[in-house]
């Protein structure tokens, strides 16, 4: 079932408080007009079959197997209204691999059985089985979906989602097109090959990409490599081409699903005005360039108003780890230039990779939209203080926060606590802080052994909850990394950032309670903070984790739960495995 929710009325609600300066009956008579007009829109229920199977693509020339959506990566674009229903049917083609996907920035008010998470919301899709996700999209933005199980995603199984405000609603900033584009980064390797090197006592990172690509092209440099395996002139690996028109103004949607690096983006010689986060209006601000980190999406407005005898580049470049990646290319084509040819000029190689306080600040400068902020309580009810290390279990290499590195239960959290199957998971309660008082974030840790769980974080129904991430030094020396934390279920505030090491006792009082952005994903900068406030009113069991795909599978992650007890029957169609193999039903 569906909770109502304020933000559900978001756009009715905007245009309502746009009629402020009208005289009252004229008001009444708009908002009469427009609520006989949008009241009665029917919402509408998309449907699409999809097959999940390897294929053999060349997405930046070089040959490897990629997981596609009906023989698509990156899969097909869903476009849906806010509150229309998607219905896919998943049918999993890849033989010999479970599967499961996440539609990431979708709640699931009332559906988290369909969050897609394997092992915290269902069993996973086993080969040759059928999978019916069915979810409500109640909030217009742009989002996407993508696998989560193993390190499927960085096989190529991704897409994004739109959700489009109700038809006729206006929209606080205005634009003649709307396009859009994904962003990933790519391995030459197999996912198999990483998650070993991963999962092994000798230890094997899967090291930077070999490629970065734009909607699911790049150009890899075949000269090396022997023939048949990588070639330049396969049409599969031509650079993608936005056309635009002189004089007009483009919406561009821009989502990365890389599975490590963050991105910088930029269109060679146009601003970028940032207007949406994650979803939500963002107080307009212009760039020259974007940071942005994997599970992030942004709307960005840039005019057509450059020299349009020539082509453009749009480059994306690795930040916050030392490159060794080419620049991601596509064409900027101003009509009627041939879409094709190479601008005349090298493409921008991007801001230092290593300028935190540069990242930093941009991450600031994303603030609400003044005429759209959702104010966030004032007062927390519960403060869960995360150190983010790296550290061994037993000789492998991890990733834990406050010393403890997540593993997933063989029954999903979700089944085990509602069918009551407590023995599923450890029932223990995970630290909520750690030692800050003594611990140095510069310094390699001196204790680097963590322990492996399953416990997961128990939130009171309703409760306000701040979780502040703490980045720390790695396991090598002058090393910290960027980590992108998104959190399943529900849209967090983000009060703060900050350098160093978080102090209880002041940093609250810096918090910006005033316009703050509400988003889904985050970054955590080397050796800083980052300090997020959400609700625990969507019932559920919901994964909050680094987006790294590597890192998540190194343990860096938490689950939290909030008011099972307050949801229906659960479906049977999401158990089968662990402890629930008994439960489900044909
Ligand atoms: O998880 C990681 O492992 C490597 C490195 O820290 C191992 O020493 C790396 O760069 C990561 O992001």
């Amino acid at each position: 079932m569906l909770q109502s929710r304020k933000e559900d009325l978001i756009w009715p609600k905007m245009e309502a408080s746009r009629c402020v300066g009208l005289a009252a009956p004229l008001q009444y008579l708009f908002l009469f007009i427009i609520f006989a007009t949008f009241g009665s829109v029917q919402a509408n229920t998309h449907h699409q079959k999809w097959e999940v199977a390897y294929e053999f693509r060349s997405p930046d020339c070089f040959q490897k197997l990629a997981i596609t959506i009906n023989g698509r990566t990156p899969g097909p674009t869903i476009v849906a209204g806010q509150g229309d229903t998607i219905v896919i049917d998943v049918k999993n083609r890849l033989l010999t691999e479970n599967l499961a996907i996440h539609w990431h920035g979708i709640r699931q008010i009332g559906t988290p059985w369909y969050d897609g998470t394997e092992g915290v919301t269902q069993c996973p899709i086993v080969p040759g089985e059928t999978f019916t996700y069915r979810f409500v999209v109640d909030r217009p933005g742009t989002y996407m979906y993508h696998a989560h199980y193993g390190m499927q995603r960085s096989a190529g199984l991704y897409g994004l989602i739109q959700v489009l405000p109700p038809a006729g609603m206006a929209e606080l900033f205005t634009y003649d097109y709307d396009r859009s584009i994904i962003l990933n980064d790519w391995w030459h390797k197999s996912t198999y090959e990483q998650a070993v090197g991963l999962s092994s006592k000798d230890f094997t990172f899967v090291g930077e990409p070999q490629s970065l690509l734009i909607n699911g092209r790049g150009k890899f440099n075949c000269s090396n490599v022997r023939s048949g395996v990588c070639n330049e002139t396969n049409p599969e690996c031509l650079p993608y081409v936005l056309t635009v028109v002189s004089g007009k103004t483009y919406r561009l949607r821009i989502a990365s699903i890389t599975s490590l690096s963050a991105l910088n983006f930029e269109i060679e010689g146009h601003n970028l005005t940032v207007v949406e986060a994650d979803g939500y209006h963002v107080k307009p601000f212009v760039v020259k360039n974007l940071n942005i980190y994997s599970g992030e999406t942004y709307s960005v407005l840039f005019k057509a108003d450059q020299d349009p005898s020539h082509n453009y580049w749009f480059a994306v470049n690795v930040v916050s780890r030392k490159p060794n990646t080419p620049t991601g290319t596509a064409i900027l084509n101003y009509y009627p230039n041939p879409p094709r040819r190479l601008p005349p000029t090298m493409p921008p190689y991007g801001p230092l990779w290593n300028d935190t306080m540069y990242q930093l600040n941009q991450s600031n400068a994303i603030r609400s939209h003044p005429d759209y902020i959702h104010p966030p309580p004032l007062t927390s009810d519960r403060m869960i203080l995360l150190l983010n290390t790296q550290n061994f279990v037993d000789g492998y290499l991890k990733w834990a926060l406050n010393n403890v590195t997540f593993t997933l239960p063989h029954t999903p959290y979700l089944i085990a606590l509602k069918e009551k199957l407590f023995h599923g998971f450890d029932q223990r309660p995970p630290p909520e802080t750690y030692d800050y008082k003594n611990y140095d974030i510069y310094a390699i840790q001196k204790n680097q052994n963590a322990t492996a769980s399953t416990s997961i974080y128990r939130l009171g129904f309703n409760s306000t909850v701040d979780v502040i991430l703490q980045n720390a030094n790695t396991k090598n020396p002058n090393n910290s990394e960027t980590h992108p934390w998104h959190l399943h279920g529900h849209d967090f505030w983000v009060l703060g950032y900050g350098i160093g090491k978080f102090d209880p006792e002041i940093d609250p009082k810096r918090y910006n309670l005033v316009d703050p952005i509400k988003k889904n994903t985050v970054a955590l900068h080397p050796y800083g903070w980052t300090a997020l406030r959400f609700q625990a009113d969507n019932p559920g069991v919901w994964a909050f984790h680094c987006h790294i795909e590597s890192h998540f599978a190194m343990g860096m992650g938490v689950v939290f739960e909030e008011g099972v007890d307050k949801l229906g029957k659960l479906p049977t169609d999401i158990m089968g495995c662990g402890d629930s193999k008994y439960l489900k039903r044909p």
